[in-house]
């Protein structure tokens, strides 16, 4: 069956679906069977529900802990620090923002969250080091708050596990797109990969909708992958029924979910899907999504098997740069 066949067919189903679970053990196959399967599994996911979890993922424990002991002691620094490395600061959007600082659904008023945005650089790279200089609209260094010695580390070690988790799933979606295993690897050679840490102070009582810990939106890039702390519930993802259904941490998984960059890849034959986060848990929650896209001079062209007479292209086509840059200044508004 054709890719805008089955994209057809897999919206007009009613069937309510579940966020699937897709173990990755078999991930370093080469047996074209074993990774033909799991791209199956992966199409499925991608056409039905735009989310999935994954186990057996290769993020050891202890990469997450330290990144998350990390992240505590940044967000307990008093604001004033935190502030000094503010977002409206750099110009490629890099650094802290604060809570109600980000909006991510423009029906509402602001974000409960706080954050911490880098993108690649290498461990050990001098502290003076330029980030790469071919980034385009997105070209900046990374900043770094100095009362917090292990954060740069912890989390760069953590960033660089979950790169390596997404350079292994790329040839696994492009096999799903019924291309060859390599397409997206001139496409993905700088790993144009933006990593936030955030934390979600508790909502208890009644909570204003329009004020709740990240707003409705879609992800910007390919895909994200994201660690969610563990028993606590916030996550939610619009399911095909307009019903928000809780996306909750799975012990040993990591969420995948796919943003706007393969909607137009793929002519939304891959679903961005919707979702939100709440924490009316009565403790501080954190997370850490990791957005990975491809290189930011790469033009989003619709994959041709995605289109057809009867779906025509849906989307202008502009680079990943250009469309990420647009996304951060719509919703941090700078
Ligand atoms: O914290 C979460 O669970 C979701 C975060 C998220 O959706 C995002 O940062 O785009
Ligand atoms: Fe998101």
């Amino acid at each position: 069956m054709s890719l805008v066949h089955a994209a057809h067919e897999a919206e007009a189903a009613e069937a309510f679906r579940n966020i699937p679970i897709v173990d990755l053990k078999d991930i370093d196959s080469s047996n074209p069977v074993v990774r033909a399967a799991l791209a199956d599994e992966i199409r499925d996911a991608c056409m039905n529900v735009g989310f999935l979890y994954v186990t057996n993922h290769g993020i050891t424990d202890t990469i997450i802990q330290n990144a998350l002991t990390a992240s505590k002691s940044f967000f307990s620094l008093p604001l004033e620090k935190k502030l000094e490395l503010d977002m409206t600061k750099t110009a490629n959007f890099k650094g802290y923002n604060p809570v109600l600082s980000s909006n991510n659904n423009p029906e509402n008023n602001g974000d409960m969250h706080e954050g911490f945005e880098f993108g690649w650089e290498e461990i050990d790279a001098r502290p003076d080091d330029e980030k790469r200089a071919n980034d385009g609209v997105m070209a900046g260094a990374n900043v770094w708050p100095s009362d917090c010695l292990e954060f740069r580390e912890s989390v760069l070690t953590y960033y660089h596990a979950a790169v390596n988790l997404g350079r292994k799933l790329f040839p696994l979606f492009a096999l799903a797109l019924n291309l060859p295993e390599n397409f997206f690897d001139d496409k993905t050679k700088n790993a144009a990969a933006l990593m936030r840490v955030l934390h979600y102070p508790p909502q208890t009582g009644p909570v204003d909708d329009r004020v709740i810990g990240i707003g409705a939106h879609t992800d910007w890039e390919c895909f994200t992958i994201l660690w969610q702390e563990p028993e606590i519930q916030a996550l939610q993802v619009l399911n095909k029924q307009n019903k928000w259904i809780d996306a909750p941490p799975i012990p040993g998984t990591l969420v995948v979910n796919l943003g706007d960059q393969f909607a137009r890849w793929t002519n939304d034959v891959f679903k961005s899907t919707v979702h939100r986060a709440v924490n009316r848990s009565g403790v501080r929650r954190y997370s850490i999504p990791l957005f990975f896209g491809t290189d930011y001079h790469v033009r989003l062209e619709p994959i041709p098997s995605c289109v057809s007479p009867d779906r025509p292209p849906k989307y202008e086509v502009v680079t990943a740069g250009e469309y990420v840059k647009e996304r951060l200044k719509a919703t941090y508004g700078h």
